[in-house]
């Protein structure tokens, strides 16, 4: 072992130091300054010796990460800062509880110092690395700062127009970017299969695990592990499962048209997106507690603490942190976090659901419950969870997306009216049957608006995937195991190749079986679409979507007049639409609900 001695003597402001056999000065950095720092003499060595040993075994650290890592720097960036905080706190333990009388304001400034040169140094060595050809991604154009950072993606996420930024960097530098450190952005459905559908399709990133206390499906990141978990929510999303959530969904939404008209009567117009948030939070909690002491009708009370806005918020923080990861699992353990909030209201209404003796229908819950040996309230939370957060935010952004363009085309707007009478005239209205409920499906021109909607209203990033260790061929490119890969959905969507020489103009009529659509401007790639996700880990709940926006449309435009409230302004409210994985609305979609009296109702709801 090495004998570590500090001579005490001073020469000229430097210590004499013996490594073993080796002696050298060791040069006072705050040298002409001798009276202060023969105020706490051995200490500051003491402490220099730490810090360069520290730093020393930080960078070996830091080092090893990231070339295991390929340059991410997700468990690098927990490392530095829990090292940073042990140096505070070592700092502090001399100064104040081993050597009081030593200063501890000078001790502080000299940690920080040290501190601040520790981190200098291990950054730099980063940057060179990133955006040097040693780096693995190197030969993947893109912009020199996302080599670097992952903060453009983190600044456009918080703008909430990440979607937009991709469509510029795959414009200025082709179909393969390299848009972070670590991540790179492939425009080409082709790559959408290799990743998300192929039998080899790549697993979920570190950003989905979120170290919840009970394991839920979102958040599951191995392919394997993942499809045990979504046994029973592919048997509680099955055409059998949802017909039991027909005549709930058929009583949510008969609160939702009753409200529409209620507030037009009183004000004039009413907000539609606020009001469809209401009827998707009370849709989604009825279909996944059974409705048994745990329904609530935010419809009737009108929200007062704004909970139907929480899985918005809670997706969007999800989103924004999955590039500072570290930092979310510091925040959401604050109490005024809106994540912890919405976990705690699954956490009490899972609780409450496994006490129920009975239930109204068959629910969500009852399929988990059914499929596990020993329920655990954990996991159960955990779904719950994901449950109240994916079946609300999505579906009430995509319903007041397909109502706004319905809404903006008269065209598609008289022909969707004209479809939905004649197929539910008075004297044979829609009913909460089965057979009532699946003639919509057969509809051509409901189906049509939304699946175009859905299309152009998918303003979505990208979901990211890891490549597998030993790396993958894409698109005919060998890609390094552990590189993150996002396939951007908005720019698939509005990709001419996909969808016809103008991809970005809403027109249902690609979407019907009719000659018009088999024209080159009107062409309608399904396998683009990826509104859903796809492959394994895509959208389980994307048949009742599809179900409950199917009756939410005809209900409404069976039983009421709709029209956009005077002086909206279409451009406007559209630049409001923004994505941060959640869909935010930034503007209110002002309308006018007036009841239909010419012909009758052509619903009839369930009787209470
Ligand atoms: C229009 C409405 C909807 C849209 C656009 C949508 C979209 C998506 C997308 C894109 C994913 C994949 C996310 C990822 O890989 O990171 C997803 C997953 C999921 N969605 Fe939906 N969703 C909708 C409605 C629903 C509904 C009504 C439910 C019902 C509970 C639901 C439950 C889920 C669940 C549990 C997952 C995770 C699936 C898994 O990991 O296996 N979604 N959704």
């Amino acid at each position: 072992m090495v004998e570590v001695n500090i001579d005490d003597r001073r020469h000229n402001g430097a210590s004499l130091i013996h490594f073993g056999e080796a002696s050298f000065y060791c040069e006072d950095p705050w040298h002409p300054h001798p009276p202060t720092v023969r105020a706490y003499g051995r200490a500051r060595e003491t402490l220099a010796i730490f810090f360069c040993t520290a730093m020393f075994s930080h960078g070996l650290h830091q080092s090893a990460a990231f070339v295991a890592l390929r340059g991410h720097m997700v468990q690098g960036d927990i490392a530095a800062a829990a090292l940073a905080t042990l140096y505070l706190a070592v700092a502090i333990l001399y100064a104040v509880v081993l050597q009081p009388e030593w200063a501890l304001i000078t001790t502080l400034w000299h940690a920080a110092y040290l501190i601040t040169l520790t981190f200098a140094a291990v950054w730099i060595c980063f940057i060179v690395y990133r955006i040097s050809p040693l780096h693995p991604l190197h030969k993947f154009p893109g912009p020199v700062l996302n080599r670097v950072t992952e903060l453009p993606l983190a600044y456009t996420a918080a703008r909430l127009n990440r979607h937009l930024y991709l469509c510029q960097l795959h414009d200025q530098y082709g179909p393969v970017v390299r848009t972070g450190p670590n991540s790179i952005s492939i425009n080409s459905k082709t790559a959408a299969y290799t990743i998300h559908k192929s039998a080899q399709c790549f697993n979920k990133t570190e950003a989905y695990d979120l170290h919840l206390k009970g394991e839920g499906l979102f958040f599951i990141k191995e392919r394997d592990r993942h499809a045990m978990r979504r046994r029973p929510w592919n048997r509680a999303m099955s055409n059998e499962a949802i017909q039991e959530y027909t005549e709930p969904l058929f009583r949510t939404t008969q609160a939702f048209v009753d409200r529409l008209a209620r507030d037009t009567e009183a004000k004039g117009s009413v907000d539609f997106v606020r009001c469809v948030t209401q009827w998707a939070f009370d849709t989604a909690a009825l279909i996944t507690f059974g409705g048994n002491g745990t329904e609530m009708s935010l419809l009737a009370s009108d929200d007062p603490d704004e909970l139907a806005d929480k899985p918005r918020i809670s997706l969007a923080s999800f989103e924004f942190f999955s590039h500072l990861p570290w930092l979310f699992h510091i925040l959401k353990h604050f109490p005024a976090s809106v994540f912890r909030q919405v976990e705690e209201f699954s956490l009490k209404q899972a609780e409450r659901r496994l006490q129920a003796e009975k239930i109204q229908f068959k629910d969500i819950f009852s399929y988990w419950v059914e499929d596990a040996e020993q329920p655990n309230l954990d996991e159960l939370a955990t779904d719950s969870l994901s449950a109240i957060i994916a079946a609300t935010e999505t579906i009430s952004s995509m319903t007041s997306l397909v109502f706004f363009f319905i809404l903006s085309n008269p065209h598609w707007h008289r022909a969707l009216c004209t479809e939905l009478r004649a197929a539910f005239p008075a004297h044979a209205p829609l009913t909460a049957s089965p057979v009532s409920t699946d003639a919509l499906d057969a509809l051509p021109i409901l189906t049509a608006v939304i699946h175009e909607a859905f299309r152009l209203g998918a303003v979505f990033a990208g979901l990211s995937r890891v490549v597998p260790p030993g790396g993958a061929l894409i698109d005919g490119v060998l890609f390094p195991g552990g590189t993150v890969v996002s396939v951007p959905i908005y720019a698939q969507h509005l990709s001419a190749e996909n969808f016809g020489a103008e991809p970005a103009a809403f027109n249902p009529a690609r979407w019907l079986p009719s000659a018009e659509s088999n024209s080159e401007n009107l062409k309608a790639d399904r396998g683009a679409l990826l509104t859903f996700g796809a492959g394994p880990f895509n959208c389980v709940g994307q048949r009742l979507a599809y179900k409950q926006t199917r009756l939410v449309l005809a209900c409404v435009f069976l039983l009421l007049d709709v029209e956009l409230g005077d002086g909206f302004d279409k451009e406007r409210w559209w630049a409001g639409v923004g994505n941060l994985r959640a869909t935010v609305i930034r503007e209110p979609l002002e309308v006018r609900a007036r009841r239909r009296v010419a012909s009758g109702p052509g619903v009839v709801f369930p009787s209470a």
